[in-house]
């Protein structure tokens, strides 16, 4: 709350009746005071009870102010800033705690800053210019909001004159009305605001007045829906505002203009030329524009970007028992989902993707390549068409490319990007900021590459292109897939030869998809290459369902008395089908029904019934077969007759999560009995005790893998399981809580904030 004894808001419009109002409805207990021109604003505002008195002379009222907050039009800056530099003793705005400080909420932050320094002689400390992003088209004190600034932002431009108590009290203020408070310099605001409000707002004035100049303009208007009728609101704002801020604002708002005018002659060119996939590659681009931008700015999941903003992070609670029956489909493979988009995009021709994962991970590599110009239309319902465009027509996108929280995506990139004649640069967010990136930017450095890492060899990649690349031949010191694909995808690119030694066998959809797509790629025992400079042609791909996603479903159901469940469509990649082999180990009853091949991938229904487990030692060779299943085969281990170990995979370190530690802490938390190794774990099961474990409170710790594992977990707890930070799920199983309940898992999502107001 301001601790400030009397608050004075010069110009009682919206933005300084709606100040007013939020401070009210706050309960802010000082006074408030305001000046305006208009006599009737005043009385009104009094009336509203959102000031406690007013006048429309500034003199009567300067005095015993602390806070004055000027929320008058731009170019009425100058003469209040006079008027406040006559009446103020020099002092109340100095030092390092002055007693009164003066804000603004001006939408140009230069212009104010010269009427400041025209009228004080120079920037007082006790000035802290600012800007709230909380217009509105209305205007006026009748229509002050209490509620406008709530998770606006506001925009704080202090200089170097400037006493940081004084930024402190302000920040107090806005905060108090629920904003959220930035600072950045004068220049970069005028710059920001020019493109992100000032041009929109000259677009609208000018198609309306455009349009509504035309003879038949009663008719436009009458028949004006949608896009015009959102052109027509924002067109009616007020103008003497605009033409104040237009008049501030002119180089920032020509410079913006300029860009704009470049854009519409583009699309222009398109629209004369019939060019259908210029335009689908910019329509695309702009209608997905809003979320992936927002995803960028927060460094946070793409799709569940808005909703956690509404609602913090997700929390899953799966109340104990339950039994699985059913026949399902679960989502589409995100391999062969991120490969799809990466080699359509390169491909000659039109792909024409089904089964796509509408998950976060694999948007955001669609998102990527429409930044970097490919035309992509959907998904919609799993159906996505990638226009290629050919090995060398890929553009320098505009920024960094945001891939969410995908490994994959991350290190896919990172070689095919590497080949590029542009810069990139590749960030992700705050778990795949912590994933090791060395293993990638040191063999493409020896093809020739040039990237920069941030300490540690973690993200950002910072891929400089226009390199000449050369074929290697590489030695992979770990099992990967993925650093299997991204030399591949270099070597794409590079002269000769690429090589790439596997210690074990890894996912091959790269492999699989090239070979589909018409390029040649050569296996021989443990090794695998191509030959860079050749060409990829469009073929249709149909992305079987997620063996890593089932996995979910076939341990709840091999622990499960009673259960009985077909799961249809799973790819069953012999380089994937570790979890099978596992769980009949194990002793699961499972079967493989309805064996076929779609596009290169085999796939089949998995009937699975529940059956008693047993402990066992997980072979070496299954571990890269079974990477991402072992958070839910821990489950399993802890369901089991007997002890499970685990040897080999010291991989699952550097996943989401330490995937060994968070399911070892979830675990104690249940309190299963277990040892943990630098490579591994050892898992004492509950054998046919109905109860396995207990429940708990756990830490998904953001990792998708760990909270649907924990989910399953619930069937054989004694309590409830709640696992916190689950949002993260959607990057590989959008709709998994919702599947689990068709199932008949007894699971709900809520969000943090109502846990924390049940607690
Ligand atoms: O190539 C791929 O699509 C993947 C490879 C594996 O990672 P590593 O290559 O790091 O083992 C796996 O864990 C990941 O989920 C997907
Ligand atoms: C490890 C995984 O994915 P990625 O490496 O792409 O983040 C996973 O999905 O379990």
């Amino acid at each position: 709350m301001p601790n400030e004894a009397r608050v004075l808001i010069v110009g009682l419009g919206l933005i300084g009746g709606s100040l007013a109002a939020a401070l009210r409805a706050v309960g802010y207990a000082g006074t408030i005071q305001s000046c305006d021109p208009d006599a009737g604003e005043i009385a009104r505002g009094i009336e509203m009870g959102l000031i406690d008195h007013g006048d429309t002379r500034l003199a009567s009222l300067v005095e015993g102010a602390t806070l004055i907050v000027l929320a008058v039009p731009v170019l009425a800056m100058r003469s209040v800033m006079q008027e406040l530099a006559d009446l103020l003793p020099r002092e109340a705005l100095s030092g390092t705690a002055p007693r009164v400080v003066i804000t603004d909420v001006g939408s140009t932050k230069a212009a104010v800053r010269d009427c400041a320094l025209a009228a004080f002689g120079e920037l007082p400390a006790g000035l802290v210019l600012g800007h709230p992003i909380a217009g509105s088209e209305k205007s006026g004190v009748a229509a002050s909001n209490p509620q406008l600034y709530i998770k606006h932002k506001v925009i704080l431009t202090p200089s170097r004159e400037t006493a940081p108590a004084a930024v402190a009290r302000v920040q107090t203020l806005w905060r108090a009305c629920g904003a959220e408070v930035l600072e950045m310099d004068v220049e970069r605001h005028d710059q920001v605001l020019a493109r992100t409000s000032h041009l929109p707002h000259l677009l609208a004035f000018s198609l309306v007045d455009t349009l509504a100049r035309q003879d038949e303009r009663l008719e436009i208007f009458r028949y004006a829906a949608g896009g015009f009728r959102d052109f027509t609101r924002i067109a009616g704002s007020d103008p003497v505002m605009w033409r104040d801020i237009f008049t501030a604002n002119r180089d920032a708002v020509l410079s913006s203009l300029d860009d704009f005018e470049a854009g519409l002659g583009r699309l222009r060119q398109a629209v004369e030329a019939g060019d259908g996939d210029a335009m689908l590659s910019i329509f695309d681009r702009a209608s997905h524009a809003r979320h992936y931008f927002d995803s960028l700015l927060n460094q946070t999941s793409y799709q569940v970007e808005y909703q956690m903003q509404q609602q913090g992070k997700l929390t899953f609670r799966a109340a104990p028992g339950g039994r699985v029956a059913g026949r399902i489909r679960v989502p589409g493979d995100k391999s062969i989902s991120h490969r799809s988009i990466m080699l359509g995009a390169l491909a000659e021709g039109v792909t024409e993707v089904k089964g796509f994962l509408e998950g976060e991970d694999s948007l955001a590599t669609l998102q990527a390549f429409r930044e970097m110009g490919v035309a992509i239309e959907g998904p919609h319902q799993g159906r996505v068409t990638v226009h290629g465009v050919g090995m060398h027509g890929l553009k320098a996108p505009a920024g960094p490319l945001y891939v969410g929280n995908a490994g994959t995506a991350m290190r896919l990139f990172a070689g095919l990007l590497a080949g590029q004649g542009f810069d990139t640069e590749l960030i992700g967010d705050a778990s795949l900021t912590k994933r090791p990136m060395g293993r990638v930017a040191d063999p493409l450095r020896v093809m020739g590459a040039k990237i920069d890492t941030a300490e540690g060899g973690r993200p950002p990649l910072k891929i400089h292109g226009g390199q000449k690349l050369k074929g290697i031949t590489y030695d992979m010191p770990m099992a990967s897939a993925q650093v299997k694909s991204c030399l591949l995808l270099a070597g794409l690119y590079a002269e000769g030869e690429t090589r790439v030694r596997e210690p074990a066998p890894t996912r091959d959809h790269t492999e699989r998809m090239l070979a589909g797509f018409g390029y040649e790629v050569h296996r021989e025992g443990d090794t695998c290459w191509l030959n860079g400079g050749g060409k990829l042609t469009a073929a249709p791909i149909d992305v079987p369902s997620d063996i890593s996603s089932a996995t979910f479903f076939l341990v709840a159901a091999a622990i499960t008395p009673g259960s009985n469940l077909i799961l249809e469509h799973v790819g069953i990649n012999p380089t994937r089908i570790g979890v099978i082999n596992i769980l009949k180990l194990m002793g699961a009853d499972l079967h493989l029904t309805n064996e076929r091949e779609v596009g290169g991938e085999p796939v089949a229904d998995l009937h699975i019934r529940y059956a008693p487990l047993k402990g066992i030692d997980i072979p070496l060779d299954q571990v890269p077969l079974a990477i991402d299943e072992f958070p839910a085969l821990f489950v399993a281990a802890a369901c089991a007759t007997g002890t499970t170990r685990l040897r080999g995979a010291e991989e699952l370190r550097v996943k989401e999560s330490d995937r060994i530690q968070a399911m070892a802490d979830g675990l104690a938390t249940l309190g299963v009995e277990h040892t943990v190794l630098e490579d591994g774990i050892d898992i004492v099961g509950a054998g046919e005790r109905e109860v396995a474990y207990g429940g708990g409170r756990i830490d998904s710790l953001g990792d998708h893998r760990i909270a649907m594992s924990f989910v399953v977990a619930s069937l054989r707890a004694g309590e409830e399981i709640v696992i916190d930070d689950c949002a993260n799920v959607a990057t590989s199983f959008p709709g998994f809580t919702e599947l689990a309940r068709t199932v008949g898992l007894h699971v709900e999502e809520e969000d943090a904030g109502n846990t924390e107001e049940r607690a």
